[in-house]
């Protein structure tokens, strides 16, 4: 579980602080998948920056399965826009590094780790290099890498916005499959409110700025692909972009 209680963040620039968070709330239960929304430069990355322990200098209480933020201690799986991959390791190497740093390497995880890329289709990738891949099967190697770490709590920050529309929903798919089985705990950053709508059981809409909790709604039909056919997933998207809009802010 993530709990996060008046969570305040202020960046100095120019020799002046500049509240980029203040008074955020918000509780993500054990298991589920949290989105976050909300105008650029509301401060969504940087609020998963604190609980990715990446920014240490704030004000507020966060905690993570009731301890405090350490990446040391904790599996923190973080998944950043531009899917983090090193470009001077192979795909197999990439997939690998999490595990090994954490871990070191086992003949279990080397199972789990095959396994894993016949799932995600990689296995006859592993020797390339990223900028050999298309950006969806870079994100798949971004999926295998943090799923074999199997993390307490999965971070991702805008996963899919650099990808085509049709790669973006089949990779939706491919991540509510992995984390059906795996039940991570898991708060995803996203423009998209069709993302939100259809990948999160709790729907967390932030304000700016500074950025702040304006609403949290709960989302029974999460992970159902028939409910993202349906004219009531429509209207709530509409709904959702109506609000952000009224924010003073343009979205997908
Ligand atoms: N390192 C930094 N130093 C100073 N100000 C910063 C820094 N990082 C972010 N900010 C500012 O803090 C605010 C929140 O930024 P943040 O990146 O968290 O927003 P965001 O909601 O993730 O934006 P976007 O949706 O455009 O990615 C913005 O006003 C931004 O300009």
């Amino acid at each position: 579980m993530i709990a996060i209680e008046d969570l305040a963040v202020a960046y100095q620039r120019q020799k002046q602080e500049h509240n980029a968070l203040q008074n955020v709330s918000l509780t993500v239960p054990q298991g589920t998948v949290c989105a976050v929304i909300g105008p650029s430069g509301c401060g969504k990355s940087t609020l998963l920056k604190v609980v990715a322990g990446l920014i240490k200098d704030y004000t507020g209480t966060v905690r993570i399965n009731g301890g405090e933020v350490s990446p040391k201690k904790l599996r923190i799986g973080f998944m950043p826009q531009n899917y983090g991959l090193l470009p001077w390791q192979t795909v197999a190497e990439n997939i690998r590094l999490a595990c090994r740093i954490k871990d070191g390497w086992s003949e279990e995880k080397a199972a789990k780790m095959e396994a894993l890329c016949q799932k995600l289709g990689l296995t006859d990738l592993l020797n390339r290099y990223p900028q050999e891949l298309s950006g969806g099967q870079q994100q798949r190697v971004s999926l295998a890498r943090v799923f074999l770490l199997e993390p307490d709590i999965l971070l991702m920050d805008e996963p899919f916005s650099a990808l085509d529309a049709i790669t973006r929903e089949e990779m939706q798919d491919v991540f509510r499959d992995l984390w059906e089985e795996a039940g991570i705990t898991t708060m995803l950053v996203t423009h998209y409110v069709e993302e939100a709508l259809y990948l999160g059981q709790q729907i967390v809409l932030m304000s700016g700025s500074p950025g702040t909790v304006a609403e949290v709604m709960e989302n029974r039909w999460q992970g159902s692909r028939q409910w993202k056919t349906t004219t009531e997933f429509f209207a709530k998207s509409q709904e959702l972009k109506e609000k952000i809009k009224a924010m003073g802010a343009r979205t997908l």
